[in-house]
């Protein structure tokens, strides 16, 4: 299968300090990644430098064939063609929920637009709420809104962090499964960050172990489980 996203020694660093290590890796075309580790250990830090938030102090990060970020050069968020869904939703205020979801589909005619909106909304289980305003959701709510909007512009590479942390358990379970099938229907590549391992082996094709700046291991579920790469990460898989 052809390595659609690539990593290649990449270094991350905030001011003087690193916080991820000549990181490399390798996710094939309509595959699902995850990262997990411990707080605090960089996982968001390498979704954004992936996204084109955070610059590289070494390395470089391609994408479909394209070098998107090396420490010379980064191409903008807008132009690498990456959607993300963040914790915090960052929904627009102003705008009633279906034009948030549409938001990035301006270059569509309006019946494309509206259809293309109602399947997103149905995806999400929002069908009712279309011309509601986001402070009148509630966080699980305001959190597939988020989804939907970044599924919606059918971004090469989808990146999520921590995208069901705000949704109740029957939520989360019915929203799961539903996400992975959407994916995968579409051939949607994406990387996963949680600190929740269930869903990571639930949802990931490969599944990246971070610490200590490193990615530890980087495998299928079955592997992760069954040939933990070190002690570390087989004490961090039991936990
Ligand atoms: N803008 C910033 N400037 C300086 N240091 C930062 C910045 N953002 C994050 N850090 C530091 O970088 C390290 C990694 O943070 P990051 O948010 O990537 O970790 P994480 O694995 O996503 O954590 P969590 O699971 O708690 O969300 C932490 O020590 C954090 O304090």
């Amino acid at each position: 299968m052809q390595d659609f996203l690539k990593l290649e020694q990449i270094t991350v660093c905030y001011s003087e300090d690193s916080i991820i290590e000549s990181l490399s890796l390798q996710l094939p075309k309509g595959q699902i990644g995850c990262f997990l580790g411990e707080s605090g250990c960089g996982k968001t830090t390498l979704l954004r430098a992936i996204a084109g938030f955070e610059p590289l102090c070494d390395g470089r990060i391609i994408l479909d064939s394209q070098i998107i970020s090396t420490p010379n050069s980064l191409a903008l968020p807008e132009k690498r063609n990456v959607g993300m869904v963040f914790q915090d939703y960052a929904l627009f205020p102003h705008l009633n929920i279906s034009d948030n979801i549409g938001f990035g589909l301006k270059s569509l005619s309006k019946k494309a637009r509206f259809d293309k909106v109602s399947e997103l909304l149905e995806l999400v289980g929002l069908s009712d709420f279309a011309l509601r305003y986001p402070h009148a959701l509630s966080g699980g709510q305001q959190q597939r809104v988020a989804l939907a909007r970044a599924l919606a512009t059918e971004p090469k590479l989808l990146l999520l962090d921590e995208p069901f942390s705000n949704l109740d358990i029957e939520t989360r379970e019915r929203l799961l499964p539903e996400l992975v099938n959407i994916l995968k229907k579409r051939d949607q590549t994406a990387i996963l960050v949680t600190h929740n391992q269930q869903e990571a082996f639930l949802m990931a094709d490969l599944v990246g172990v971070i610490s200590n700046k490193q990615l530890l291991q980087w495998s299928s579920v079955e592997e992760i489980q069954n040939k933990p790469a070190d002690e570390w990460v087989k004490k961090f898989i039991r936990n």
